[in-house]
């Protein structure tokens, strides 16, 4: 069992120190028979009594000592009748508590369990364990036995004992059967063992390269990998070859698939001007929900307000502001028609329109409501606008369910209590949080949109600023006059001619926009901690930790977010004896890092420091590690003025965040940013990209690296092209669902 270079080790559970029902995770005392010994690590189902035998490595802690860490394990049934107590007294088996254990060992010895499994009549004899009960305990010791046997089974496939437990989760009592019939059956949803592993489990049964089994999982797994890259379908003659090439067969075979695939629904096919095009059906439901209702939404639009241009002068006395024609024409739009879409790059004053809009809506009675897609970008929203503004999931009062989907209590059944809804930052919205927004509208409402289009896209799938005013369907008012006032900013200036595909001014010295030459990766890196750690707060008073951020393209290299973090982690918050560490999916965590929660968690409590509690922590959220309790794998972080908890499952939510992708910190604004510009993945070379990072900037951006990289990517224009459907079934361009 043992693997080069493990130690191996057998032993009773005397106890359970920590259990996380949910991952497994546990810190448990294994009695080998010379010593007590504190063992870590994934044991699910693990009850005391227990004989273990542990494979795995010695490791210190700074605040336990010597641990060992488990790498796997085996277990045995309790060997004698003292192990049997303890074992029977832990609650491992449901309804026998420790009065029951101790009667029913009293009476079967170490035998007890045999009984329990097989001979449940025996167990009416002892007193309080009626016939019903007694079956049911069978029934939970079979189940246990179960589980343990296909933990076995499917541990010799290389599944964890983690994976497992969602395996039988998902399959119960069928888990071993199931896979061995087909091991593809692991890629579902729930289960979510990769595509490659499952492949490499059917090749170790020998299952051939053209099973169907294996061909119909490829397929989706290519539609599923093209999903995870934003696309909500994929061209059907695409899909075909790339299937085909991953699986090594003709894409004669993989078009038979999917015709077979078509046929049971598990996947939509829809032909958008001649070419066919492939949904999972969620998404494809999701896109026409969405486009009929954008539709219903323009049919039954929501009253026009009257006599704008007088109002509007009113505003802009009280404001002190002359609006310019653009910003006019957007508020008469916002005000006359049902739907509005507002997009214009930095500075071009969408926010400033916008607040002439709720004014003036306000003021003939319409009750408004505000959201936008992020935690940080509803925060600037209220800000800005001087009013409350949720994000989209708090707005639509989202739950979630046991698999972790959102569920929102606002939906068709029980719409939002409003005239009109603005949502800002419409550029980082997918198409699910769309739907789910719309359908939470009542018809005649008003409904703004307000966005950059030139900015990345959303993270999930969907393209919908962009198909949106593709569809010219929508009245779209594109602000393009940059105001003097912000025009003052070569942030600004530059952000105008990247977007334009001009090169920035690289060579001005004393505005808010640098650019530092530096040619080799190893400077470029360096120049960046220094830059960081020392130059920015001497120069300008930037804390490191709160107002500088660093943007990489990628996460990868010398120069990805990875390696950066541990350079800028190393010169800002360097290894201190009074620190608590901990290694969570290997990343190092030290006390006084700064981190960012890497997705949304709803569920996730917080504690304000005036005593309030709430739940909700989202993906972006910046925070700094408060302290780490390593006996309990418990991080706190404080996020603004929340303080949150992570434990062993939610820690693998954050990430080190002194650099963060461009990605990633779309929606977001900073101080001062720097960022590397060094060529790395092409596919992470465009203009998009730098736009993005380059507007992040509020006061200061340096660029360090070659001025050829600014070039090329300013050069690049390939918007990242998205395969979706929802323009095609807006403008209703003969779609035809195959
Ligand atoms: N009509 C106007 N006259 C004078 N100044 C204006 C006008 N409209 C906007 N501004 C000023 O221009 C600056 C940028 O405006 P605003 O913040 O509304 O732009 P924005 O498009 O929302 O920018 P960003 O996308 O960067 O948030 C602000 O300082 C604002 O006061």
């Amino acid at each position: 069992m043992a693997e080069t270079g493990l130690l191996e080790m057998t032993g009773t559970v005397e106890q359970i120190i920590f259990r996380n029902e949910k991952n497994g995770y546990a810190v448990i005392e294994i009695n080998n028979g010379e010593e007590l010994v504190t063992a870590v690590g994934n044991l699910p189902f693990v009850g005391a009594g227990e004989e273990l035998h542990v494979v795995g490595n010695w490791i210190t802690s700074q605040n336990y000592g010597e641990q060992f860490h488990v790498e796997a394990f085996e277990r045995s049934k309790p060997a004698n009748e003292a192990a049997m107590l303890k074992y029977l007294s832990s609650g491992a088996v449901k309804g026998v508590g420790p009065s029951t254990a101790k009667k029913i060992v009293e009476l079967f010895g170490g035998t007890a369990l045999e009984v329990m499994e097989n001979e449940p009549e025996r167990l009416c004899s002892v007193r309080g364990i009626t016939k019903p009960k007694a079956e049911k305990i069978c029934e939970e010791v079979k189940r246990l036995g179960g589980i343990r046997q296909m933990m076995v089974q499917l541990g010799g496939y290389g599944i964890s004992p983690e994976e497992a437990v969602r395996v039988w989760k998902y399959y119960g009592a069928q888990s071993v059967d199931r896979v061995r019939e087909n091991p593809y059956c692991l890629c579902e949803d729930g289960v979510s063992i990769g595509f490659d592993r499952a492949d490499r489990i059917a090749a170790s049964l020998e299952r051939p390269q053209d099973d169907i089994c294996r061909v119909r999982a490829g397929i989706l797994h290519v539609i599923k990998h093209n999903m995870g890259n934003g696309h909500t379908c994929l061209p059907a003659d695409k899909l075909t070859s790339a299937a085909a090439r991953l699986l090594g067969v003709e894409q004669s075979l993989t078009r038979d698939v999917l015709e077979d695939l078509k046929a049971d629904t598990s996947v939509v096919a829809c032909t958008f001007r001649d070419r066919e095009f492939v949904f999972l059906p969620g998404l494809y439901r999701s896109e026409v929900y969405s486009a009929e209702r954008i539709k219903m939404l323009l049919r039954f639009p929501a009253p026009s307000v009257t006599g704008v241009d007088d109002r509007l002068a009113e505003v802009e006395r009280e404001f002190g502001i002359q609006y310019a024609e653009g910003q006019k024409q957007a508020v008469r739009e916002a005000l006359s028609k049902g739907i509005l879409i507002l997009t214009g790059g930095p500075g071009t004053g969408k926010t400033t329109t916008l607040n002439a809009i709720i004014r003036l809506l306000e003021r003939s009675g319409e009750k408004v409501l505000l959201a936008a897609p992020t935690g940080r970008a509803a925060k600037r929203m209220s800000e800005l606008t001087g009013r409350e503004a949720k994000t989209i999931h708090r707005l639509l009062q989202v739950e979630w369910d046991e698999e972790d989907r959102p569920v929102f209590a606002r939906n068709e059944k029980n719409l939002l209590e409003c005239d009109a809804l603005v949502i800002d930052e419409l550029s980082m919205v997918d198409t699910a949080l769309f739907e789910a927004f719309l359908r939470a509208l009542p018809l005649g409402r008003r409904l703004i949109l307000v966005g950059d289009s030139d900015q990345l896209p959303s993270v999930g799938p969907g393209n919908v600023i962009g198909d949106l005013i593709a569809s010219g369907l929508l009245p779209v008012v594109q602000l393009r006059q940059v105001f003097r006032q912000s025009m003052q900013s070569l942030i600004v200036r530059n952000a105008h001619r990247i977007v334009s595909g001009e090169m920035p001014e690289l060579d001005i010295r004393n505005e808010d926009f640098f650019f530092l030459k530096c040619t080799v990766p190893a400077n470029i890196g360096a120049t960046i901690v220094d830059l960081c750690n020392r130059r920015l707060p001497e120069s300008y008073g930037f804390s490191s930790l709160t107002e500088i951020q660093v943007l990489s393209p990628s996460r990868k290299g010398e120069l990805g977010t990875t390696e950066l973090n541990k350079k800028l982690q190393q010169a800002i918050n360097p290894p201190d004896g009074r620190k608590t560490e901990i290694r969570v999916n290997g990343s190092l965590f030290r006390e006084g890092d700064k981190v960012m929660q890497v997705r949304n968690d709803y569920n996730l409590p917080w504690n304000r420091l005036d005593g309030s509690v709430g739940e909700g922590v989202f993906n972006g959220d910046l925070g700094i590690i408060q302290s780490i309790d390593r006996r309990a794998s418990v991080i706190t972080v404080r996020m603004d003025d929340r303080i949150v908890s992570y434990e062993t499952e939610t820690a693998a939510e954050l990430e080190l965040a002194y650099a963060m992708t461009v990605h990633k910190s779309q929606g977001n604004e900073f101080p001062a940013v720097v960022m590397p510009m060094y060529r790395g993945a092409p596919q992470l070379a465009y203009r998009n990209l730098l736009y993005t990072a380059v507007t992040r900037a509020k006061s200061l951006l340096i660029l360090v690296g070659t001025p050829e990289t600014v070039r090329s990517m300013v050069e690049n224009n390939r918007k990242t092209r998205r395969y979706t459907g929802l323009a095609y079934l807006l403008t209703g361009g003969g779609e035809d669902e195959v």
